[in-house]
């Protein structure tokens, strides 16, 4: 089965997917049945592509490495270049998008409109971004359901982790009435990586150079990024529409070498923690530092490593530990969420 899709923004997640897809093509084909092609690519400054029959993705990554930009791949006839995003997503033959542009924290935009675009159009979306989420979960999943596509987003919460399918999914039957875990790459490789000496502002350059951190880092530094997570986890797992205005957030920027030093020299260690509990009065939300004794399993998870806890009423505490952050992690967060699409249809005769 062939499964057509368009990339909507190509920086490093997208090109991590693009490598992957390179990669493990074949073996997908021969295990799942299903034929990823990439018909259109859309970025902001590196331009855009589309061809109805599928892009070449050798031809696609020797353009980026080359000029970085879409720039130098080469013309064949049938070959569309310059569609603006909207274009991309309302005149494509994909069946499905892949929305991987950045993160707005204020207003969830553009990424809202490509989703509305695509439900629209009755294309299924993928994404990575936690905008929309975060933002618009109900009127985007009412929009979707109304079109008869799917949305699917596991990328969204730690990366490559399934964080979303496993309470979703795994745990379905329990009550889940508390969540809790580290839920930024960015901040808990840099708290790590003070720990070992580094300054505030090498340990951020290397997050950034590891592909971790936001376009925009603020983002991550003010736990901004882990208060959008917060409010999926409650909309997504708890369906409590939580909004941006009722959590308190507070991120690292106070978290300074010598708040790290007493937290050492107290046996403990700093960690940016985002919690959500149910309540007589609904659902609480805190996104803040804490430090944690050293035999607390959370002090163990470090680097871009994430972990959370569901505190389950009949399963009891389920904790999952896995990447939060990082380019190849977040491209199999695309790639699972493609293959449930493509399983989706089978089990509809699709
Ligand atoms: N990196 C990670 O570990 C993870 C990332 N995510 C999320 O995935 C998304 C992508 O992350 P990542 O690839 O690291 O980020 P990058 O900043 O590397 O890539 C984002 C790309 O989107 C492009 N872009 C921005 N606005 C538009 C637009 N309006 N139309 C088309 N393209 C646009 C940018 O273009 P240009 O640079 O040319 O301006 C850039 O190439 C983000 O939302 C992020 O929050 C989620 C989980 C983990
Ligand atoms: N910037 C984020 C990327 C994943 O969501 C992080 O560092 O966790």
């Amino acid at each position: 089965m062939e499964h057509k899709i368009d990339l909507i923004g190509f920086g490093g997640v997208g090109q991590g997917f693009v490598d992957i897809i390179r990669e493990k093509g074949l073996k997908l084909k021969n295990d799942h049945e299903v034929e990823f092609k990439v018909v259109s690519i859309s970025d902001l400054y590196k331009g855009s592509l589309h061809h109805p029959d599928g892009l070449c993705l050798d031809k696609v990554m020797n353009s980026i490495c080359e000029s970085g930009s879409l720039d130098g791949y080469p013309d064949q006839p049938g070959l569309i270049r310059g569609w603006s995003t909207q274009e991309t997503i309302e005149k494509s033959n994909a069946d499905s998008v892949v929305e991987m542009t950045f993160t707005d924290v204020v207003t969830g935009q553009p990424a809202i409109d490509h989703c509305t675009w695509a439900f629209s159009n009755k294309k299924n979306v993928v994404m990575t971004n936690k905008g929309p989420v975060a933002l618009a979960y109900e009127k985007l999943s009412k929009l979707a359901e109304a079109n008869e596509v799917q949305w699917l987003f596991e990328g969204a919460v730690m990366s490559g982790s399934p964080a979303l399918r496993l309470p979703k999914e795994t745990l379905t039957g329990n009550e889940i009435h508390e969540i809790r875990g580290i839920l930024n790459g960015t901040t808990n490789y840099m708290l790590m990586r003070m720990e070992d000496g580094l300054s505030y502002q090498d340990a951020l350059q290397e997050a950034k150079q590891l592909g971790y951190a936001e376009a925009d880092p603020t983002a991550d530094i003010e736990g901004y990024d882990v208060l959008y997570k917060v409010l999926i986890l409650a909309n997504v797992v708890l369906g409590f529409p939580l909004k941006r205005e009722d959590v308190l957030c507070k991120g690292i920027t106070d978290v300074t070498q010598s708040a790290i030093d007493d937290a050492k020299k107290a046996g403990k260690r700093w960690k940016l923690i985002g919690s959500l509990k149910r309540t007589e009065s609904g659902v609480k939300g805190i996104v803040a530092p804490e430090m944690v004794a050293l035999d607390d399993p959370l002090a163990g998870v470090s680097g871009a490593m994430n972990a959370i806890t569901y505190q389950c009423d009949l399963s009891g505490a389920i904790t999952l530990v896995g990447a939060g952050a990082g380019i190849k992690e977040t491209g199999f967060a695309v790639l699972i969420d493609l293959i449930h699409i493509k399983r989706g249809r089978e089990q509809e005769g699709g």
